[in-house]
C-alpha cells in the first residue's frame, strides 16, 4: 500500500517536473542558468505577489508594491514564479485574475533594480528569467484577466499581454514606454503584442510609446471590456463576474478548453490537432460528458 502510494506520488512530481520544463522557453542550453539569476534577483527585496484560491475556482493574484506603483522588484520576480507554479498545480482552479494594489496595475521594474543590473548579463538573464515566467503564465490552463486600473506601464503592459483578457477602468491606461527608457520590450510583450493588435497597431504603441486609454484598447482589440467602476473593490466584483460567464462548468472542461486555444494559438495545424486529440481524449468519457449524455440537455 505504502510502496503504491509512493510510486504515484514520485510520478505525479515527474509529471510536474516535466511539465514545467516543457512550458520554460530557456534553458542551460541557452546559456541559462536559472540558480544563478536567482541568487540575483535575490538582492532586490521589496513588495511581493499575493495568490488567493477561491472556492469557485477563481484565483486572485495581487502585485503588492505600492509605494513603487507596484514596480517589479527583485523578489517579486521571484514570488510571481513560485505563484505560477502553484497555479499550474491547481487541479480545481479555472480562472485567474490579476490586479495591482492601491488601484493602480503595475510601473514595470523597478527601476533601482534596473540601475543595478544595467550590465548586459543581467539584462539577458532578467529577460529570460521573466520570459520563461510570463509564458508558462500565458499557458495556465486557467483563463486569465488582468484587471487594468490606474497605469500597467513597461514591463506592467507587458505583463496584461501574458493573460488571455484584459479589463480596463475608467481613467486606466496600457503604456508600453520602453522606447522612453531607450529599450524594448524584453518580457515578450512585444511578440504577444503584435499577435494580439497586428503588427501595425503593435509598431504604432512601441514606438510612439503611446498612452492606450480603454476607448482605444476595445477599438484596437487589446482590451475586452471597459469597467464601470475606477473603485478597486467594485471593479474587482465586476471582473469577477465577467469572468465567471466562461468558468461556469467542470474545471477539467475549462481547463481542457483553455489548452486546445492554446495549443491551436501556438503549434503548428497538425501538431496542433494530434494535442487537441489527446485533450479530447481527457474528456470524453469523463464525469461531465457522461452526466451531459444522460441529461441530454437541449442547447437552443
Ligand atoms: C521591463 C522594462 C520596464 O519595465 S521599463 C519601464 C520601467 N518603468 C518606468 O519607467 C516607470 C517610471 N515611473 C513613472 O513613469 C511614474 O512613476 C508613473 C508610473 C507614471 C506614476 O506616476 P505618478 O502617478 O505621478 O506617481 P510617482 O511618479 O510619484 O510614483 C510614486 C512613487 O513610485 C516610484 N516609482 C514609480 N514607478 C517606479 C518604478 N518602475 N521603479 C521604481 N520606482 C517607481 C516613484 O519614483 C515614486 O517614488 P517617490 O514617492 O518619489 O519616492
Amino acid at each position: 500500500m505504502a510502496a503504491s502510494v509512493w510510486k504515484n506520488l514520485l510520478q505525479t512530481m515527474k509529471e510536474r517536473i516535466l511539465q514545467q520544463r516543457r512550458a520554460s522557453l530557456y534553458v542551460g542550453a541557452h546559456g541559462y542558468e536559472e540558480e544563478l539569476v536567482k541568487k540575483k534577483l535575490q538582492q532586490f527585496p521589496g513588495g511581493s505577489i499575493n495568490l488567493s484560491k477561491g472556492d469557485n475556482g477563481i484565483g486572485i493574484l495581487i502585485l503588492n508594491n505600492p509605494k513603487l506603483m507596484n514596480a517589479f522588484t527583485g523578489t517579486m520576480m521571484l514570488e510571481l514564479q513560485e505563484r505560477v507554479t502553484e497555479l499550474e498545480n491547481w487541479k480545481d482552479g479555472k480562472g485567474l485574475i490579476i490586479y495591482g494594489a492601491g488601484n493602480t496595475f503595475c510601473s514595470g521594474s523597478d527601476l533601482n533594480a534596473v540601475k543595478a543590473m544595467s550590465n548586459s548579463q543581467d539584462g539577458m538573464n532578467m529577460c529570460m528569467f521573466m520570459q520563461n515566467t510570463l509564458t508558462r503564465l500565458m499557458r495556465l490552463p486557467l483563463i486569465s484577466v488582468a484587471l487594468v486600473q490606474g497605469k500597467a506601464i513597461g514591463g506592467g503592459a507587458e505583463l496584461t499581454t501574458a493573460c488571455d483578457f484584459r479589463l480596463m477602468a475608467p481613467g486606466s491606461e496600457i503604456r508600453f514606454v520602453h522606447k522612453h527608457m531607450g529599450l524594448v520590450p524584453g518580457w515578450g510583450g512585444a511578440a504577444r503584442l503584435v499577435r494580439m493588435v497586428g503588427s501595425r497597431a503593435a509598431l504604432q504603441l512601441l514606438s510612439g510609446a503611446a498612452r492606450v486609454d480603454p476607448q482605444r484598447a476595445l477599438c484596437l482589440g487589446l482590451s475586452e471590456e471597459t469597467l464601470s467602476s475606477s473603485d478597486g473593490t467594485k471593479a474587482l466584483e465586476e471582473a469577477q463576474v465577467w469572468l465567471s460567464q466562461y468558468t461556469e462548468g467542470p474545471a477539467s472542461v475549462i481547463q481542457a478548453v483553455k489548452k486546445v486555444v492554446t495549443v491551436g494559438r501556438e503549434l503548428p495545424l497538425e501538431d496542433a490537432l494530434r494535442t487537441e486529440k489527446d485533450i479530447f481524449g481527457t474528456v470524453w468519457g469523463g464525469p461531465a460528458n457522461l452526466q451531459a449524455l444522460v441529461r441530454r440537455p437541449k442547447h437552443n
